[in-house]
């Protein structure tokens, strides 16, 4: 897939905080690739870099073979993490006034402007102000202003922030309709779930450093174990003897087994003690949202299986 944006040992520094300390990454042509990692990892300030609202100390973005200062930026859609940028002034005013920023054609703009309101159950609202509108209604303003010009590289901070699961529901769809239609999209958000559902590939930082990147299905080989959940009572070192397990967490009377990095789950099922008591078992994969907390929280609980390393 056509590479759109390249990030190159970029280093960045606040006095004597150094926020990122070499990272590399790219985006390719109609992939969502998701940048994760706790607060303060570096997320938003690798995402000014790529923006131009600062400049990095060391290293290179490259974006159609330009850097720096010559990125065509029109090419660009952004979603800042800050909200609510615009007060007084009309929507449709607001739209018009960024696609003319992006040298986007206006008519073109007022019919596409038009399509999304209503796509966005925002239809007749191109009149009102912007401060007369909802915190969610007003993100979904600032959603549209990021992909009316038809930008090649789409960046997302933080998208779902603050939205109920209807309008979040649309943002995914649009998102992912523009990634087949062949936009390359960076999205930064802590909902794991949804990047879990969404994302192809995910790059994770911590303290300014990559800890994960790779595509979903990479990820889940090398660090989402199977788990397996047992409700019944049953003595721990009766479970802890198990074979192939590697740890047991018990609450109540539910007791999690994760496995090894390399067991097959219906062989592993098979050679279950027949003496078990269960009232209720489920095998599942470890999420991605228990993983970024193993990695954030550095309890290293679980074992990575293979060498990920892109
Ligand atoms: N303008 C600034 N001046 C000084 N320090 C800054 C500035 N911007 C960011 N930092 C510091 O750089 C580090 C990375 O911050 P950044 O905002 O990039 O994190 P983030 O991953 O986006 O976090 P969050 O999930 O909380 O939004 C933090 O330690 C932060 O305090």
């Amino acid at each position: 897939m056509e590479v759109m944006l390249t990030v190159e040992g970029l280093k960045k520094s606040f006095k004597d905080k150094q926020a990122l300390k070499g990272i590399s990454f790219e985006v390719r042509k109609g992939e969502i690739m998701a940048i994760l990692g706790p607060n303060g990892a570096g997320k938003s300030t690798t995402i000014r870099n790529i923006m131009g609202i600062m400049y990095p100390d060391e290293g290179s973005i490259t974006f159609h073979n330009h850097q720096g200062k010559e990125i065509p930026r029109n090419k660009i859609g952004y979603l800042p993490e800050e909200r609510g940028l615009y007060k007084n002034v009309k929507v449709m005013d607001i739209l018009l006034y960024l696609a003319d920023l992006k040298d986007y054609p206006l008519d073109k703009a007022k019919e596409r402007i038009l399509m999304y309101l209503k796509k966005f159950d925002l239809e007749g609202k191109e009149k009102v102000s912007m401060e007369e509108l909802s915190k969610g209604m007003g993100q979904k303003v600032q959603f549209i202003g990021a992909i009316l010009h038809e930008p090649e590289l789409l960046i997302l901070d933080e998208p779902f922030s603050g939205l109920d699961p209807v309008s979040q529901e649309l943002f995914k769809e649009e998102i992912r309709s523009l990634a087949d239609r062949g936009t390359a999209i960076l999205l930064s958000s802590h909902q794991m779930n949804l990047v879990e559902e969404m994302c192809d590939r995910l790059f994770m930082i911590q303290n300014g450093q990559k800890v994960i990147y790779g595509t979903l299905d990479e990820v889940k080989t090398k660090y989402a174990n199977f788990k397996c959940t047992i409700r019944g009572k049953n003595a721990r070192q009766d479970l802890e003897g198990i074979p192939s397990v590697q740890r047991v967490e018990e609450k109540d009377e539910t007791t999690i087994l994760y496995l090894d990095s390399d067991v097959e789950p219906t062989s592993w099922l098979k050679n279950l003690p027949s003496d078990l008591n269960v009232h209720e078992l489920k095998i599942n994969r470890i999420s991605l949202h228990e993983i970024f907390i193993d990695i954030a929280t550095n309890r290293k609980l679980i074992q990575e299986a293979g060498d990920l390393d892109a």
